[in-house]
């Protein structure tokens, strides 16, 4: 059966690392190469063998996707705006940038839209952040399938959450990769090769986050059924609830994040 594409063309502006994993997703979930095309002022070739453009192409694209780093968003928006037309929803993964921002740069756009996706994209295990403005219900639903090609689509009532959401999903694998480090790092310190300390870190935390998932139980009672009464696992777990020690450390680091969000909205404000 043929399949029904989302947006039947979608030019994307900035290929790089984030929007590159989409790609990948979205290649690996069936969709043809011939969907994408890439505008990039100097790159004359990209991943895939998608389309490059040079110049802004005249012709008009079912949606924009948005890659770039945010604060390089001014040097692209003038002349892609003419793009932008009435057909056209903006996807925008950048962080910190707010509807409004968008709205105000292409402003006859069908829609504007912030999706915030992570890495996981590229296995089609990304939650997806959604949120937008002026998007007809039709246009949400083809969002809402274009994310569930490369994971799940969580739509947000309200933007004042966004930033929390990304530090949450988007910044959360690099946050998860600092504890296997952390996990590695230690158990080496105490006696285990390197290697072998990183790779039973990294396939543990592979199958615990798995079960999770995929278990009716949440995690807290997960953790219970692992820490058996007087055993190892809740000595260790006493050292980590210690003073409320990792609640602490994991909320000032998502607030954190969160705040730099709030900066880069600011900016990205006061710039236009
Ligand atoms: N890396 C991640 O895990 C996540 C990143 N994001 C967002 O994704 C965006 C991009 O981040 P990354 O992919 O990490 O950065 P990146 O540096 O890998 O990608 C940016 C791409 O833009 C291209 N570029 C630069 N100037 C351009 C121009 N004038 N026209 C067209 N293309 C141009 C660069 O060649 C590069 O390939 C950011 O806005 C970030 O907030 C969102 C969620 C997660
Ligand atoms: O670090 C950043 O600003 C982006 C947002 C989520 C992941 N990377």
């Amino acid at each position: 059966m043929e399949r029904i594409l989302a947006f039947e063309k979608i030019l994307i502006v900035g290929f790089g690392t984030m929007t590159g994993a989409m790609v990948d997703g979205w290649l690996a979930a069936g969709s043809p190469a011939s969907q994408f095309e890439v505008y990039h002022p100097r790159k004359t070739e990209v991943d895939h063998g998608l389309k490059v453009h040079n110049h802004f192409p005249g012709t008009q694209f079912d949606a924009i996707l948005l890659g770039i780093k945010p604060y390089i968003i001014d040097e692209i928006a003038a002349d892609l705006e003419p793009l932008a037309g009435p057909r056209t929803v903006i996807l925008s993964v950048l962080a910190g940038v707010e509807l409004e921002s968008l709205a105000r740069r292409f402003p006859r756009a069908r829609g504007v839209v912030r999706f915030m996706p992570n890495l996981a994209s590229a296995l089609g295990k990304s939650p997806n952040a959604l949120i937008s403005r002026g998007l007809d219900a039709e246009g949400c639903g083809s969002v809402t399938a274009l994310a569930e090609e490369i994971g799940t689509a969580e739509w947000l009532d309200d933007e004042s959450q966004f930033d929390l959401a990304t530090a949450l999903a988007g910044s959360g694998p690099g946050f998860v990769y600092r504890f296997i480090d952390a996990l590695a790092a230690g158990a080496g310190e105490l006696g285990l090769p390197a290697d072998q300390a990183q790779r039973l870190a990294v396939a543990m935390v592979e199958g615990a986050a798995a079960l999770a998932a995929a278990s009716p139980h949440p995690p807290q009672e997960l953790a219970r059924r692992v820490a058996s009464p007087g055993g190892m696992t809740q000595k260790g777990l006493d050292v980590l609830d210690a003073d409320g020690a990792l609640d602490t450390l994991v909320t000032r680091c998502l607030r954190a994040a969160r705040d730099r969000g709030q900066e880069m909205a600011a900016e990205a404000r006061e710039k236009h």
